[in-house]
């Protein structure tokens, strides 16, 4: 019953708006002091609900692994891992060697959402309101980096946990894992983009299931609808078996293998295609293209007379 979505839909957005966004956009994130928003202030907050941590591990293959580190919730968002999330998205917005990151949970499961301590201690409509404001700003950032990104989704990904999925660019699923936007039976809708994200990678149709039904999400259904863009093998040969990481990172290398500013302009050029107007786009698309052109990737290609065969 759900539909599989083969083709984006486009449309037109007036003038002003457009480069009121496009302004935004240049920052990374949706919020700031114009919109009364203030980072630091939520930052003191969150950082009032302790535990668990976001590790980051740069490796030379240019792919980093981001590690939502919190095994006694269920890996369930901190206030303080909130504030550590957005400082990591920093220093990958910073890798000049980047080309790539794996988004996964500790201890083989992805992510149970927010904290729900926290949640009940900052339950005003202010204080939601601005920890949503933080989290869209960072999750959009994660989206927007230069990097080609996965989420390796094994156990649950739920609430929160299911919206973060959506912040990166592909999704695969282990067999037996669960993406599960449970917002609804704890009174919410998604506050962190995820609602936004979802409708754009499964059509509105298919979002509206997801979010009205509540529906847990296997990689079968995920392959199905779009939302997950492998599942991962299993070998019951255990001396063979590869884990989820190993075999997320020779699938994301399919995609990395070359030089870092020749991937990072390929991401550049399919973000601008994904979020911008067509002919914002195209000059965007021109920009990034100057940046390649006749540097030493390309020199080096041409100098070697290179056959795709
Ligand atoms: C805009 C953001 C919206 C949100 O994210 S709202 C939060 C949505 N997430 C949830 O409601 C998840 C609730 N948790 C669950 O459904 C289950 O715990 C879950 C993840 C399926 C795991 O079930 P089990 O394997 O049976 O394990 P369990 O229930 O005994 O959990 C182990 C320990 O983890 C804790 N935990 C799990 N999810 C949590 C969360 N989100 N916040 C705080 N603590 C959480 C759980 O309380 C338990 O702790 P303890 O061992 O009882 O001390």
């Amino acid at each position: 019953t759900f539909l599989v979505k083969n083709k984006s839909s486009y449309h037109e957005i007036s003038p002003g708006r457009e480069k009121k966004r496009l302004q935004r956009q240049s920052s990374g994130s949706v919020y700031s002091s114009i919109h009364g928003f203030s980072q630091e202030e939520i930052k003191e907050k969150l950082l009032a609900f302790p535990g668990g941590s976001i590790d980051l591990l740069k490796q030379d293959s240019g792919i980093a692994v981001l590690t939502i580190n919190n095994p006694p919730r269920m890996n369930a968002f901190s206030g303080a891992m909130m504030v550590d999330l957005e400082e990591k998205v920093t220093q990958l917005e910073n890798w000049t060697d980047g080309k790539g990151v794996i988004v996964q949970g500790a201890a083989q499961t992805f992510c149970s959402g927010s904290d729900l301590n926290a949640v009940r201690a900052m339950s005003n409509s202010q204080d939601g309101m601005k920890m949503c404001m933080f989290m869209q700003n960072t999750l959009t950032r994660l989206l927007r980096l230069p990097l080609i990104s996965v989420a390796l989704v094994e156990g649950n990904a739920l609430g929160g946990g299911a919206e973060l999925t959506t912040a990166c660019d592909f999704r695969l699923m282990a067999s037996g894992s669960v993406i599960q936007f449970v917002h609804k039976h704890m009174g919410l809708v998604p506050g962190w983009g995820g609602a936004a994200r979802l409708v754009t990678l499964v059509g509105s149709r298919n979002a509206l299931k997801l979010l009205g039904g509540a529906v847990k999400v296997d990689s079968e259904l995920g392959v199905h609808i779009g939302l997950a863009d492998g599942v991962l093998k299993v070998d019951l040969d255990a001396a063979r078996a590869e884990t989820g990481l190993q075999q997320a990172e020779s699938w994301l290398s399919q995609y990395t293998k070359g030089p870092a500013p020749v991937i990072k302009a390929v991401k550049k050029v399919v973000l601008s295609g994904r979020e911008l107007s067509l002919s914002d786009a195209l000059r965007t698309e021109k920009d990034i293209f100057g940046s390649v052109w006749g540097g030493p990737a390309n020199l080096q290609a041409l100098a070697s007379k290179s056959k795709h065969k």
